[in-house]
């Protein structure tokens, strides 16, 4: 039976409810996956950090409080964060990365993710900023370093979107795709148009763990572009950077354009978009765009998300399902999880 020794970098909603995974399943997951996992380490800037090489308890460190240096309440724990030290020295297998994106560098991630990668040490994470500004250059670090590098929670939350694309639809000559890949402003309209007030509507997607840090990356396509180059570069070998991305959000978009849209039929999205360009080049945008109902992301509601991959020979494959929530995208640091076992119990 096989355990992986994990340490949860960032303790906030995605890596907190991954704690609460591992404390209501692992026992389910010996059964069912062939593995189980025992989390030797933690690290959060505003929580603290702990190295436990025997195993933390989960279901101890769920019921933690959201307060500055709680971790100390532990034995063992410390009021500061030494995320090198959790990092590199708690014996762990894989680290599971799950700080603030940051989309204009993607550090200290990025950091995190080379320090742990030139370690020897695997790599799940839901953080888009290292993939997107970083991508080429941890994948082959990884590689080097004959370690994983995994992101499905990156774009879609849960929604297995990044394998499905590459491996699932290998051969069927992916041309593009355009899809809505931020749960917080799909929420956000979608509570609008049942007559909730912009800000009103953020404010209950940061309550329920849908929002970024700074949701202003939420409402004006920031999230959404970083998805899109993400989603590009896997995709359709394009090379793009942030920059290459013509980005404009939702912030805009007034109760009465809603109301407007409603009674002519249509729906107000947010849409990241990429396509290949006859000469092989390729073009990405993110923007709101008036969508009549008929349309197959019209009536995506709340904070699900959807994408419709243009194939050559399929024509459009559309997928949806989560695009946020703690759980959900915890769910994708378990399926990066099966990934690795998958791939080293060969
Ligand atoms: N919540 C979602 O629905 C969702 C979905 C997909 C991807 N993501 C991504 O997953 C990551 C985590 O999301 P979340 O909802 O858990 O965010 P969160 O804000 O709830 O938690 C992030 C945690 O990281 C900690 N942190 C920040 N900087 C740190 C540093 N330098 N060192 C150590 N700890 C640090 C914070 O103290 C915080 O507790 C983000 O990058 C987010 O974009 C979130
Ligand atoms: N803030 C992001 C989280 C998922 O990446 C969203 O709302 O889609």
């Amino acid at each position: 039976m096989t355990e992986y020794k994990i340490a949860l970098v960032g303790f906030g909603g995605v890596n907190r409810g991954f704690a609460q995974l591992v404390a209501d399943r692992n026992a389910e997951w010996k059964e069912s996956l062939g593995f189980t996992i025992k989390i030797v380490g933690v690290t959060d800037l505003f929580l603290g950090s702990i190295v436990a090489k025997d195993g933390l308890d989960a279901q101890q460190l769920v019921a933690l409080p959201i307060e500055k240096g709680a971790l100390a309440q532990l034995p063992g724990g410390n009021a500061e964060a030494f995320n090198e030290t959790v990092i590199k020295h708690s014996g762990a297998d894989i680290i599971a990365e799950a700080t603030f994106t940051n989309p204009v560098d993607g550090e200290p991630a990025t950091t995190f993710c080379r320090w742990a990668l030139e370690s020897g040490i695997h790599v799940v994470t839901t953080n888009k900023g290292p993939i997107a500004l970083h991508g080429a250059e941890l994948k082959a670090l990884a590689r080097r370093n004959q370690v994983a590098f995994e992101y499905e929670g990156a774009v879609m939350s849960g929604t297995p979107v990044i394998r499905l694309a590459k491996q699932a639809l290998a051969g069927a000559n992916v041309q593009g795709f355009e899809g809505i890949l931020n749960g917080t402003s799909n929420y956000v309209l979608t509570q609008m148009k049942d007559g909730l007030a912009f800000n009103d509507a953020v404010v209950q997607a940061q309550q329920l763990g849908y929002a970024e840090a700074d949701p202003t990356a939420d409402v004006e396509g920031f999230d959404v572009r970083l998805k899109v180059v993400i989603l590009a570069n896997e995709l359709l070998n394009a090379r793009l950077n942030v920059s290459d991305v013509a980005c404009s959000g939702i912030s805009n978009i007034s109760a009465e354009d809603i109301a407007q849209a409603s009674a002519n039929g249509a729906s107000w999205k947010l849409i990241g978009s990429a396509e290949r360009e006859t000469d092989g080049s390729v073009r990405a945008s993110v923007e709101a765009r008036l969508l009549p109902n008929s349309h197959p992301l019209a009536g995506i509601a709340g904070a699900t998300n959807a994408v419709s991959f243009n194939t050559g020979l399929l024509g459009a494959v559309t997928v949806s399902g989560p695009g946020a929530g703690r759980i959900e995208t915890a769910f994708a640091l378990l399926s990066d999880i099966v990934a690795i076992h998958t791939a080293h119990s060969k």
